[in-house]
């Protein structure tokens, strides 16, 4: 029977990153994943880089504008270079992990008890290996509600199948306006489709600074994509070549035909077969694992890392969770899921939508005296170079120390400015530094001077 010190299943990020440290470190260690598709994780394979490649071409695409058979050209094109991109990555981290001393298996893992796993390998045989430590990293998998008609339809696809879709949709409906639903949307409406967003709640962007909210749907309407707000589908059935949404609205029932239905109504984490009660982990009442701030399960030999430990669903957080971690076994064990400082998103829309820290609502909620900055896009003459007026930049300053609470920018390079943002609330700094901070020129970021200054 294989032994390791360490065993890690699921390619995602937290686990590689780990994985490849615990080598280096010379503990013996091996990844089990499921897939010689998914070498590498989720990330690299079916989600973030897939999805900017395409938003990248998109907007690349929307530039040249032409006819609709012209733009499906190149979404094929688009479509086939993502595919490219995706395999090279997939091969670099299947030879990252193996250069480093890690055993990649292929196959499903299931906790067998405490100590063993069983790896079902793609022929059906089983290999049971021992481990001194396991980490789960088995990230999300998609939540399809069960709708009438939904199930086994052509025409309906996860994020997942619809980058591998060659033709490009003349309608596309999504069902749920989360962070996948609109950045697909957004950039489905780059390629040349129309495109239909069914949101089940009245407000657009709900956990969003309302006025940046309603910069970014001013910005959907007026690039002509819908949005059906308090809606639900009630069924998706298929048609010769299209499907059928019924979606009900206040003003009634209504039909809408689609070449493609995206659902993209979250991800829930993914213990499919992992059967963790053996080894005596236990699990949220949402369904991820338990952990502490340390990311330990009740079982103290076995962590949790990335979306299926329950957290916020980004890579860098599973990469971050493997630095907590790490800290316990080859460091001071200072790292906790606490002290990791404010986390910041982004959403890839045209142009992206970036947050890190309160909103004015929250800031208010919790009694704080705040001072509110804010400028248009309009006037940071970058944006006027990038042809990309559309946007609000909006920061929220606590009146009595400062010090920033919140930044929420929907502009061009929003996810590049917002790191800055994040390094200013970790380390304390009065905002009059990035207000009096030397930028070069012409960037996104110098608007900081101006926008700041408004204060
Ligand atoms: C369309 C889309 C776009 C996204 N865009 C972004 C973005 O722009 N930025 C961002 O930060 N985040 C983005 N995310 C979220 C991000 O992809 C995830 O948060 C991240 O990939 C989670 O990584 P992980 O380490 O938890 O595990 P994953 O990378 O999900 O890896 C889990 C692996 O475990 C394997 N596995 C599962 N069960 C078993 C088992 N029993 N045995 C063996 N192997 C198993 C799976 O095959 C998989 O390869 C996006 C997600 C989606 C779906
Ligand atoms: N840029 C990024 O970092 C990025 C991009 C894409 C995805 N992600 C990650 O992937 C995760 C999953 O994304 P997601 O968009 O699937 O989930 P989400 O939780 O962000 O949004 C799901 C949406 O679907 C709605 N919904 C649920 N059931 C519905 C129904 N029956 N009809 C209509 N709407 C319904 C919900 O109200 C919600 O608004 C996100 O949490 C995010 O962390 C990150």
């Amino acid at each position: 029977m294989k032994q390791y010190d360490n065993i890690i299943i699921g390619f995602g990020k937290g686990g590689k990153t780990l994985a490849g440290a615990l080598a280096a470190g010379g503990q013996s260690a091996a990844i089990i994943e499921q897939s010689d598709k998914m070498y590498g994780g989720t990330c690299i394979n079916v989600a973030c880089i897939p999805t900017k490649s395409l938003e990248h071409s998109a907007r690349l695409s929307a530039a040249q504008g032409g006819t609709f058979e012209e733009k499906a050209e190149r979404y094929a094109i688009a479509v086939e270079k993502k595919r490219k991109l995706t395999s090279m990555l997939r091969e670099k981290n299947y030879q990252k992990a193996v250069g480093a001393g890690v055993d990649v298996i292929l196959g499903n893992a299931s906790f067998q008890d405490k100590e063993h796993i069983t790896v079902t390998k793609p022929d059906g045989t089983t290999e049971l290996i021992q481990g001194g430590r396991f980490f789960i990293n088995t990230g999300a998998r998609p939540f399809i509600p069960p709708l009438p008609g939904i199930e086994g339809n052509p025409y309906v696809y996860t994020s997942e199948t619809l980058m591998e879709l060659d033709t490009l949709p003349g309608h596309l409906v999504i069902i749920g306006a989360g962070y996948i639903g609109l950045e697909f949307a957004s950039y489905y409406a780059n390629f040349g489709t129309k495109v239909t967003v069914i949101q089940d709640k009245d407000r657009f962007m709900p956990r969003e600074d309302a006025e940046m909210a309603d910069a970014v749907l001013k910005s959907f309407e007026e690039r002509g994509i819908l949005l059906l707000p308090n809606a639900s589908v009630t069924s998706v059935d298929a048609g010769k070549d299209h499907a059928v949404v019924s979606v009900k609205t206040k003003e009634g029932t209504q039909k809408l035909t689609a070449q493609a239905v995206l659902v993209a109504t979250g991800r829930r984490p993914n213990i499919q077969g992992l059967l963790p009660e053996k080894a005596g982990v236990e699990l949220t009442p949402r369904g991820a694992v338990l952990t502490d701030n340390k990311l330990r399960t009740t079982n103290p030999n076995i962590w949790a890392m990335g979306d299926v430990a329950g957290g916020l669903q980004f890579t860098y957080i599973s990469l971050d969770d493997s630095r907590i971690v790490k800290s316990q076994l080859l460091g001071n064990g200072e790292r906790t899921t606490e002290n990791r400082g404010e986390i910041p998103y982004s959403v890839f829309l045209d142009p992206p939508f970036s947050r890190v820290g309160l909103t004015e609502q929250e800031a208010r909620e919790q009694g704080r005296e705040i001072l509110v900055a804010k400028l248009p896009a309009a006037a940071v003459p970058k944006a006027q170079i990038l042809n990309k007026q559309t946007g609000l930049l909006k920061v929220i300053v606590d009146a009595q120390s400062g010090l920033i609470l919140g930044a929420h920018l929907f502009c061009a390079e929003s996810h590049e400015m917002i790191q800055l943002f994040k390094l200013a609330i970790d380390a304390n700094l009065p905002y009059t530094v990035l207000r009096d901070s030397i930028y070069t020129h012409p960037t996104m970021s110098e608007a900081i001077n101006d926008l700041l200054a408004g204060i």
